[in-house]
């Protein structure tokens, strides 16, 4: 099948023009589309099946990101900012998972439980800032567990996706999505944010990539202590 030119997006011109570094271009995708789309899920109605329409946003992209990465649509810029080495095969693992969490996300947890956006904060916020700043400030001081990652890296992903998740859990309760005891929420996302940054810095991420092991266990400690770290 010939393949089908693709639109480019933003994130795309501004490292094909040279203005950002593709590694950075493509990092900032990783902290900003899933904040950029959960800052959406207030523009859509109450009603119940509110969500199944918001889930057409990520499927949109899941189809993209598989038309992309299987060559049906040929579009090496995009391509090239989504991959770290510029191989389309690259989009069927880490930005697939990433935008398949986005979709499990709003689907299951959607403005009703501040699990999903502990979810997505630890994902994009978390994660995503682990590498910016790990490039960066994690020469020296590797894990000791992990001598491809550093404490910089670390701490910035813990820091940074708590923050992000304290930041959405308190604009959600302002619109009262949940009721909640901020106090309590941070004490709980700190909780979560600690372990999910210590699954991050394991040396598995060749086996199972940190899109699918953070969101992982993150949910799965938001459901074993649903009723003591989170209850919304
Ligand atoms: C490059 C990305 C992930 C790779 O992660 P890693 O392998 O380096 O750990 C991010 C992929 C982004 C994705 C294809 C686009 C997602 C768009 C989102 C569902 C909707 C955005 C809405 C907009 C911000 C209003
Ligand atoms: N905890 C961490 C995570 C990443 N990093 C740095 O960021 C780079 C990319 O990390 P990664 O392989 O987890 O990247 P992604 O799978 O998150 O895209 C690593 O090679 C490190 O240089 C770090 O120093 N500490």
């Amino acid at each position: 099948m010939a393949a089908v030119p693709w639109p480019q997006g933003s994130e795309i011109a501004l490292s094909s023009r040279g203005i950002v570094d593709q590694k950075l271009s493509r990092k900032l995708v990783h902290i900003l589309a899933g904040p950029g789309f959960a800052l959406c899920w207030p523009l859509f109605s109450a009603e119940p099946n509110a969500r199944f329409f918001a889930a057409i946003v990520p499927c949109l992209n899941l189809l993209r990101v598989v038309l992309l990465g299987t060559g049906i649509i040929d579009d090496p810029k995009t391509v090239n900012a989504m991959s770290r080495e510029g191989d389309r095969a690259e989009l069927l693992r880490g930005p697939l998972y990433y935008v398949l969490v986005l979709l499990g996300t709003t689907l299951v947890y959607w403005r009703e439980s501040p699990v999903g956006v502990v979810v997505f904060s630890l994902m994009c916020g978390g994660d995503g800032l682990a590498d910016i700043v790990g490039r960066r400030l994690g020469a020296k001081h590797k894990l000791p567990w992990n001598s491809s990652k550093s404490w910089a890296g670390s701490g910035a992903m813990f820091l940074g996706g708590s923050a992000m998740a304290i930041a959405f859990i308190a604009l959600f309760c302002s619109l009262g999505y949940f009721d909640c005891d901020m106090a309590a929420m941070a004490a709980g996302v700190a909780t979560i944010a600690a372990v999910a940054t210590l699954i991050e810095s394991l040396p598995i991420n060749q086996r199972l990539d940190d899109n699918l092991s953070v969101p992982g266990v993150v949910a799965l400690l938001g459901f074993l202590l649903r009723n003591a770290l989170l209850a919304a």
